[in-house]
């Protein structure tokens, strides 16, 4: 069923003006602020040890074939499978450990062999020691008890990879499985993107520190540690984070101030139409380039992007939930580009459990938490019933954001809709 009721009492009231076709579209915006930055020049060698959640600026190709050489993957016997006579006796001698170099497997005979020593010369197959018996005293002579094929229990040099192959392409986020194939490779050192730097602007005479008390019309500040987080998270450096005076002056002096200076700014409220909304004034009076001022996505319509000389300036709406949800949109795939990231990660889709109502014109980020599957094991997702863009509850319940497509005016109970995972 599809629902075609309108909403009546917009979530945060900001469904009317300006017209939407005055907004750019999301994918739109998201090219333009991507095509205002590029991966960062410089790169630094770092220690597997720190190197986790950086990004590589060049292919880390295997230092050695991976194995390096044929060796047991069982602890037992290693023999030549077509020695094995009927009835499966043979002597045992020698014995070979990881760590040893490589032995010869004296003809008509067994090897102890334990999981990771080479394979001795000779040998084509390592049997299981669960599948081995003494025959008579000691380990002298030993029958095999069940069937035995050339290949058995061996690890092949080079299965896994070639020396000089490339393990990991340039781009690669470094993850834990990263870091063990570049240590298996022998990368001892690799090189990474620097950090893409950041400056953060706060906005807003009345945001005052978590944990300080609130006077008048104070209220605590979300945005600066809720930022914080998110630029740790993409793998950014935030180098500058200063609170600024509603004061169209101050704003100027201290965006002039980041230009050159960091990667990307990024500032927080005064974006819409008050005038008490500085930001926009101030970076035209400084003679930004605006790439996009308004945007057809809800929460977030204010978002505006522009470059003040070579630096490029993301400026979210204050509203908290606005802030977090266009950093995720359009912030997010700017640290990317500064981190020469490789392939972006496949879109994932959920069904939804219940009818939702959407005003068409913009489209929509809603939290969503995931509540089971379906027949084909789709994710089943429950909605907020709408988006508040300063009420943090329904995000931090969420697993993820649905999005509703623009020119959709009802989302029916099981439809399939875009998932971005939190
Ligand atoms: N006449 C209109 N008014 C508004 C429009 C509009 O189209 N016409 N758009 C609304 C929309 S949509 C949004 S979103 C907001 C964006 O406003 P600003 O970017 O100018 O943000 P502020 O006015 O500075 O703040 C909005 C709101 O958020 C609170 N805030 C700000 N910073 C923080 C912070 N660091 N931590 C917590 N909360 C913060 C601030 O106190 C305000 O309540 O504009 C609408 N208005
Ligand atoms: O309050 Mo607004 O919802 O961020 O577009």
């Amino acid at each position: 069923m599809t629902v075609f009721q309108r909403i009546e009492n917009a979530a945060c009231g900001c469904d009317g003006a300006p017209s939407p076709a005055a907004l750019m579209p999301v994918r739109e915006a998201v090219a333009a602020a991507v095509a205002l930055v590029a991966p960062v020049a410089e790169t630094e060698g770092l220690p597997l040890h720190r190197a986790r959640g950086r990004h590589l600026a060049a292919a880390v190709l295997a230092g050695a074939d991976m194995p390096r050489f044929d060796n047991a993957a069982m602890d037992g016997y290693a023999l030549r499978a077509a020695d094995l006579p009927a009835g499966g006796v043979l002597p045992v001698r020698g014995t070979c450990a990881a760590g040893d170099a490589p032995a010869a497997l004296p003809a008509g005979a067994m090897m102890r062999i334990y999981t990771g020593a080479p394979v001795p010369e000779g040998a084509d197959a390592v049997v299981m020691q669960e599948v081995v018996e003494p025959v008579g005293g000691g380990m002298v002579r030993a029958r095999v008890t069940g069937a035995v094929r050339a290949g058995d229990n061996i690890r092949r040099a080079g299965g896994d990879q070639r020396r000089g192959d490339a393990v990991l392409a340039p781009g690669t986020r470094l993850e834990a499985k990263h870091i063990a194939i570049c240590a298996g490779a022998g990368a001892g050192q690799i090189t990474v993107r620097r950090r893409a730097r950041i400056g953060l602007l706060l906005t807003g005479d009345e945001i005052t520190p978590a944990g300080q008390a609130l006077r008048g019309g104070a209220i605590w500040d979300v945005n600066t540690p809720m930022l914080t987080a998110l630029c740790q998270e993409a793998g950014a450096e935030l180098t500058t984070v200063r609170q600024v005076p509603d004061r169209r002056d101050d704003l100027c002096a201290a965006l002039g101030a980041l230009v050159g200076e960091v990667d990307l700014i990024v500032t927080s409220g005064g974006v819409s139409v008050g005038d008490r909304d500085h930001m926009k004034p101030a970076l035209r009076a400084l003679g930004a380039e605006m790439a996009v001022s308004g945007v057809a996505i809800k929460p977030g319509k204010p978002v505006t992007i522009s470059r003040l000389g070579a630096t490029a300036v993301l400026s979210l709406p204050g509203n908290p939930v606005s802030a977090f949800v266009t950093w995720q949109v359009l912030g997010r795939p700017m640290i990317d580009r500064l981190a020469g990231a490789g392939v972006p990660a496949l879109r994932r889709h959920v069904r939804t459990s219940a009818p939702l109502t959407h005003r068409p014109g913009r489209c929509e980020y809603r939290p969503a938490s995931i509540i089971g599957y379906d027949g084909q094991g789709l994710e089943i997702v429950a909605c907020a019933p709408h988006v508040n863009s300063a009420n943090l509850g329904p995000l931090a319940a969420a697993d993820g954001l649905v999005l509703i497509p623009t020119e959709t005016d009802g989302v029916a109970a099981g439809d399939m809709l875009e998932f971005l995972p939190l």
